[in-house]
């Protein structure tokens, strides 16, 4: 999928100005509350029009002002899911997702309902109203609508943000995982940096309507890690759990961590900040972090007041951060060996 988006927009006081092109599947819009996601995205998909610009969809014009082109927002063959699903209360879950089939023309129909219903899982709900189902349920039947109507493009407007962390998490593999299983181009739409980490695989970025930053996602968490309060967010998939002591010990990186988070499934996500890593350049005797990573720095980079330190830790990559008389008593260097201390307490299970 190529999108190219070069427009402008005014509201009284507010001004958005985008000028980029995208290429891939998995595309980012990241930016502040009111920075203009909502606008640039209702752009795309014809809800509002741009003063001018053009935009287009693998090389197809959508919104052309030199060439006086507005599609329809049915003819654009965009499909939008929103932070709340807005699903139709009369309706069943098999009415609502067929719902998004018949908007699509027989000559589209790549994706079926019973494809559907297996990669997403809902194939138990589908005689069920949609009123008594859970949050995350519900947003599963919006995404499978969408997705039914067999868009070339979907649009994803703050899809998790309804949704408590703990379901937030279980739902993000069902985004990528359909999106993926049926091949269709997604634009996600957050502000949430650790959603665009898992998401997307390059973000533009937007502030207060001005496009500020094209990148990658771990390249735009790593610039924000100096001024965020929570630091750079490490994620980590941890597998095989198992007790020890009070505490749960976990495969990773070609040894075992310990965490006082359990988990019951085989494979978990955690979170672990870069201020909870503490760096040493010799092994210290004893201490009382449970987790003690003999790691190699594979790199420094600025990050403000902070100096991020890349580290491996077998085939696993963590950052940490030091400040910047900490990096140099440490003589932090690439291919030098450090020490990471962790207590268990410091990792948060995400899903
Ligand atoms: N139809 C409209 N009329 C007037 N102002 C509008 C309209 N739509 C959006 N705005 C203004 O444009 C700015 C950008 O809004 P937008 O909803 O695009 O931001 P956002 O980044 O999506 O924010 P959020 O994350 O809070 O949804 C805001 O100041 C908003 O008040």
């Amino acid at each position: 999928m190529e999108l190219t988006v070069r427009v402008t927009k005014s509201f009284g006081g507010f001004r958005l100005g985008a000028d980029f092109t995208a290429s891939g599947n998995r595309i980012g819009i990241f930016g502040e509350s009111g920075s203009g996601k909502s606008t640039l995205v209702n752009m795309v998909a014809g809800l509002e029009r741009p003063d001018a610009g053009e935009i287009l969809l693998d090389g197809e014009p959508l919104f052309s002002a030199d060439r006086r082109v507005n599609a329809e927002p049915e003819r654009r063959r965009v499909a939008l899911v929103f932070q709340h699903p807005h699903l139709f209360p009369h309706l069943s879950v098999r009415a609502n997702l067929l719902y998004g089939w018949k908007r699509c023309t027989v000559a589209n129909r790549r994706i079926g309902l019973d494809d559907l219903v297996g990669v997403l899982r809902i194939g138990q709900l589908l005689d069920r109203g949609v009123n008594n189902l859970s949050g995350g349920e519900k947003q599963r039947v919006a995404l499978g609508r969408a997705l039914l109507s067999n868009p070339r493009l979907l649009l994803m407007d703050e899809p998790l943000s309804a949704l408590d962390d703990a379901l937030r998490f279980q739902i993000i593999p069902y985004l990528r995982g359909a999106c993926e299983a049926f091949a269709i181009p997604y634009l996600f739409i957050s502000h949430s940096l650790v959603e665009m980490r898992l998401m997307t695989d390059r973000v533009v970025v937007f502030d207060r309507g001005r496009q500020a930053d094209d990148t990658t996602p771990d390249d735009l968490a790593r610039s924000r890690m100096g001024g965020s309060p929570v630091g750079y967010i490490n994620l980590l998939r941890l597998a095989d759990p198992r007790e020890h002591d009070g505490l749960t010990s976990y495969a990773w990186g070609g040894g075992r961590l310990l965490l006082t988070a359990r988990s019951d499934g085989a494979e978990s996500l955690f979170e672990l900040s870069s201020k909870d890593m503490i760096l040493f350049k010799k092994h210290p005797e004893a201490i009382s972090a449970r987790n003690l990573l003999c790691c190699t720095v594979t790199g420094t980079f600025d990050a403000g007041r902070k100096v991020g330190v890349e580290l491996a830790c077998g085939a696993e990559r963590l950052v940490a951060e030091v400040a910047g008389e900490a990096a140099r008593e440490l003589e932090l260097a690439a291919g030098s060996e450090v020490y990471a201390a962790v207590k268990a307490s410091a990792f948060r299970r995400l899903g």
